[in-house]
C-alpha cells in the first residue's frame, strides 16, 4: 500500500499548537499526523541538500517523541471508560507539546483494525463475560488486524527516522525497527485506569503481551 501526502494546516487544541497533516491511500482511508517542531522535508530540494538537512538533523535535534495512536471513536470521542484510549491520547498530546518536539500518528484502524461496526459486535460479546481477545476470536475476526506501513512515509515527510515511542505494546517497536526507524526509547503510557477497564488491560497484559505490570504501573507513569 502506498501513501500519499494531501495536505496539511494549523491546528489550535487545549494542550496547544499543532500541524495537522493529512494522508492518504489507495482506497482513499485517511491517516493523520499532528506535529509539534517538525518540518517538513522539501522533497524538491536535490539530494545534497537533503542529505546536509538530514545530517543537520541527526546533529542538532533531539530525538522526537512519537506516539502512535489507533482510533478508538469511543474512547477518543465519546470518553467511554472501557479502554484507556482518551486519556492515552490527551497525555501524549501534552507531553509532545511538553518536550516541544514530536509527533502523533492518528491512524483510522478503529477496533485494532476491525472497524467500528465490528467492534461494536465485539462489545456485545463482552457485555455476555468474554474478554477483548476472545470477543474478536469468536466473532471470526483476528486479535489485531492492525498494521504500520504507513509510519515510515509519515514519519519520512518531516524528517524522522528515530523516535522515542510513547507505547506499552512491543508489536509497535519491533515494527518500526523492522521498517528502518530506530526506536531509542520506549516511554511506558498507563493513564485513565479506572474500574471498567481493569479487565481489559489485565488482558491486554496476560493474554496480548502487552508490557504493564500487575498494578498497571509502569517505570514511567505519566498520570494525569
Ligand atoms: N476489537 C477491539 N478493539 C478494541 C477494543 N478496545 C479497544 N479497541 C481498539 O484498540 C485500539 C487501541 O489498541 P490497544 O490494544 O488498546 O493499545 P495499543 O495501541 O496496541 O497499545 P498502546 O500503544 O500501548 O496504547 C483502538 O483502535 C481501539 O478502538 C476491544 O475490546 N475490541
Ligand atoms: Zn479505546
Amino acid at each position: 500500500m502506498s501513501y500519499q501526502f494531501i495536505t496539511s494546516a494549523t491546528l489550535p487544541t487545549r494542550h496547544g499548537e499543532f500541524d495537522i497533516h493529512i494522508f492518504e491511500n489507495e482506497d482513499g482511508q485517511e491517516h493523520v499526523m499532528l506535529t509539534v517542531g517538525l518540518s517538513v522535508v522539501e522533497q524538491n530540494k536535490d539530494a545534497v541538500d537533503v542529505l546536509t538537512q538530514k545530517q543537520d538533523t541527526l546533529a542538532e535535534r533531539p530525538i522526537p517523541l512519537v506516539r502512535i495512536h489507533s482510533e478508538c471513536l469511543t474512547g477518543d470521542a465519546f470518553s467511554s471508560l472501557k479502554c484507556d484510549c482518551g486519556p492515552q491520547l490527551n497525555t501524549a498530546m501534552q507531553a509532545i507539546q511538553e518536550t516541544g518536539y514530536g509527533a502523533i500518528l492518528y491512524l483510522r484502524q478503529e477496533g485494532r483494525g476491525i472497524g467500528l461496526t465490528n467492534k461494536i459486535r465485539a462489545y456485545a460479546l463482552q457485555d455476555q463475560g468474554h474478554d477483548t481477545l476472545d470477543a474478536n476470536l469468536m466473532l471470526g475476526l483476528p486479535a489485531d488486524a492492525r498494521v504500520y506501513d504507513m509510519c515510515s512515509p509519515m514519519l519520512a515527510h518531516v524528517g524522522v527516522d528515530a523516535v522515542r515511542l510513547i507505547t506499552n505494546n512491543p508489536e509497535k517497536v519491533a515494527y518500526l525497527t523492522a521498517h528502518g526507524i530506530d526506536v531509542v526509547e520506549r516511554v511506558p503510557l498507563v493513564v485513565g485506569v479506572n474500574d471498567m477497564n481493569a479487565d481489559y488491560l489485565a488482558t491486554k497484559r496476560d493474554r496480548m503481551g502487552h508490557l504493564l505490570d500487575k498494578e498497571f504501573n509502569t517505570a514511567i507513569h505519566l498520570n494525569k
